[in-house]
Order: structure tokens, then sequence, then C-alpha cells
């Protein structure tokens, strides 16, 4: 195996850390995020949510299963960048169909890996989410550096209109009721949860208008996760604003979520350092049941001017924040988390099934969770 190019990162501060090439050789720029998964690196990687965005993982091995079509979410990666601690360049796995250092070469991902990935974690942490720059051309730290500090900020960017569909599309075109899906850059988990229930999905491009939605006739709509910020988004708030009036069942993740909100008053900001994981504690102040959840985001909706808006009936446990709306003026709810999983838990996946409940005009089943057994071999 040939020796790996060597490879540097910087941030913006100031910070630089040399490492390996790993993926295409060449320079790449965004957003510095972690993710704390520790499986499931394909469908981070393609998740058009990302994009605009470097990704480091805190699971040290990655590359280690290779890599798979049936793993992706999105036709292509999405994400800037990938910085990992100990990248697997001889994986073995009877499932892949190429090693991941292949599948990054052949789409062009650049990526570092022999960081120590644990205090850079540690270093945004503190100071917060910042921009950086992976290069495995450029190796001087004063350009690097430089290069970092010229990337835009995510606060008010729009990266929506680089991820969403050419034309509108079918996922699935027979159903017992029909979805219309908003595409801010939806995974495929999720049209793939909706189609499982029963539902002809269809889904439209950011930037269609209320009316040709509509025109489709759809039992509910969705407006779906994706990159960047919802602030800068006026179009998707105000498609978002119609919908609400027009009273039709309404669910959102994630940006969906946020723009749903935004359609309703309510503000959102960015946060420090976002929440991107498989682990993420959420309570359901409904049922008082913990779910473990997948999660990938990096602004979150205020909870100050909630009253008569929306209720919270989901929330952070680790830090609080708001993670789901029941709203109270129109048919609909969302979910700042990832009930789609891919990777993660399924423990959210009752949610569709309450979409589909609100849409059939039936009431919501709580999910049912089971007694802890006293014996924890039974369990096993
Ligand atoms: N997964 C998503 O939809 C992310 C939403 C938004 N871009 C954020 O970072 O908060």
């Amino acid at each position: 195996m040939p020796t790996p190019l060597p490879a540097k990162l910087a941030l913006e501060d100031g910070t630089v850390v040399e490492g390996q090439s790993v993926g295409a050789v060449g320079e790449t720029a965004g957003e510095l995020c972690f993710n704390t998964s520790m499986s499931g690196y394909q469908e981070i990687l393609t998740d058009p949510s990302y994009s605009g965005q470097v990704m480091l993982m805190t699971y040290p091995h990655i590359g280690n299963y290779g890599a798979f079509e049936e793993a992706t979410e999105a036709p292509r990666p999405h994400v800037a960048g990938l910085v990992v601690r100990q990248f697997s360049r001889d994986p073995s796995n009877s499932d892949m169909e190429e090693t991941l250092a292949a599948y990054m070469e052949r789409h062009g991902l650049v990526g570092i890996s022999g960081v120590d990935t644990r205090k850079l974690v540690r270093h945004i942490r503190e100071q917060g989410v910042m921009n950086c720059v992976i290069s495995s051309e450029d190796l001087d730290d004063a350009s690097l550096v430089a290069k970092a500090k010229a990337v835009p900020s995510m606060a008010g960017l729009e990266l929506a209109s680089r991820v969403t569909a050419g034309e509108p599309y079918d996922f699935a075109e027979s159903g017992e009721r029909r979805v219309a899906v908003l595409d801010y850059g939806v995974k495929r988990n999720i049209l793939r949860s909706f189609a499982h229930l029963g539902c002809a999905v269809r889904v439209f491009p950011a930037g269609t208008s209320f009316d040709d939605v509509m025109a489709w006739e759809p039992d509910g709509i969705f407006f779906s996760n994706g990159p960047g910020d919802p602030r800068a988004m006026p179009e998707a708030v105000d498609l978002a604003r119609q919908v609400i009036g027009s009273g039709t069942p309404t669910f959102g993740i994630c940006l969906g979520h946020q723009l749903m909100a935004l359609a309703e008053g309510l503000e959102v900001y960015k946060m420090k350092v976002g929440h991107r994981g498989a682990n993420h504690p959420v309570l359901n102040l409904t049922t008082g049941h913990v779910e473990i959840s997948t999660q990938n985001h990096g602004f979150a909706v205020q909870e100050a001017g909630l009253d008569g808006i929306a209720e919270v009936d989901h929330r952070n446990l680790n830090d609080q924040t708001v993670e789901g709306l029941k709203f109270l003026r129109f048919p609909g709810f969302s979910v700042q988390y990832h009930p789609e999983a891919c990777p993660g838990p399924h423990d959210s996946r009752y949610l569709f099934d309450q979409f589909v409940a609100l849409m059939d005009g039936r009431e919501l089943a709580q999910p049912a969770v089971p007694e802890p057994s006293a014996d924890p071999v039974e369990d096993a």
C-alpha cells in the first residue's frame, strides 16, 4: 500500500493540525462539526443536511466495514470533508462493494486522518463551532489559516438550493394517502418511511409554489431536513405559512421543523455547538419516556414566544433545548431530531405513524414501551 500523502487541517482561530491525506487529494473547506455516532459513517457522509460542513468523527476507527450503496442516504457524499483519528485502508466485510478510500476518491471527497480528534472536539466545545480547511496540496500554515478565515459563516447561509431535487418526482406512486415532500435535502430513509406506511410520496423541489403543491391534492405536507440557516430561506418560510393557513396536516424534521417554527413567528438561533450523533437522549413529554435519538443540527428553535402557538413535546436531556413542537393553530407537529435514524436507533419511528394518523383523522397513538424485564438475561 502506498504511503499516504501528508495533509493539514487548519481552523479559523489559527489552530493547525498535521495528519495524512485520506480519500481524494486536494483541498476543501467548511464548518468543522463533530458526530458522535459509533457507526454509520456512510449515512452521515451522504446526508444532504451536511452540505458545507466538514465532519469530524469522534469514533476513532472509520472505514473499517468499507463502503456499499445500500448504506447511503443520497447518490453522492454531501459533507465537505472528513476528519478521523484512524482510517481503515484495508477493510474486510462480505457486504462491501469498495473501500471507503475508493468511494471518497471516486467522489472527490477530501479527508485527513491521524488527527487527535478528542483534543479538537474539546477545543470546539470550548470555543464554539468554527470554519476550517483541509488540504493535501497546500501545507503552509499561514496560507491555510487565511483560507479558513475566508470561509463564509454558516449563519445566514442558504444551502438547500444546492441539494434540492431538480424536478418533482414520485418516490412512491400509489398509497392510501398522499404525502407531498418539500425537498430541502431530504434523506432517503424519510421517503422510505412514508412509503413503508402506505403513502404515495411525491417530492417537490425547493421553490415550488403553494398552488403547484396543492394541485397534487396531498393529504399531508412534509418539510424536509436540509443544510444551512433556515433564517436565510424566506421563500420556504412563506410556503410553510401558506401550508399552515390551509389547515393541511403538516410534519417537519430538522430544517423543516425550523421552517415551520419560523412560519409561526418563532425565533431560530445558531447554537454554540450543534447536536450530531446517534446517542442523544430526548424526553417525550407526552409519555414521559426517553428516546435515544439521531441528531444533526446546528440551529435550534428559541423557546420564548410559544404561548398559544405551540407546545414543547420533546426536550433534549443534555442541554434542555427544544426537540419537538406540537402546533396549536393547525394540525401539525415537528421534531428537531431524526426519527428516520440512518444511522441510529429506531426509538422515534412512531412519529411517522403519528403523521399517518393525523392525515387519516385518527387519534395519535403513543409508542408502546416495553416494561423493563426483572431478569436482565431475558432481555438479551
Ligand atoms: N439536519 C438538518 O435538517 C439540519 C438543519 C439545519 N441546517 C441545522 O443545522 O440546524
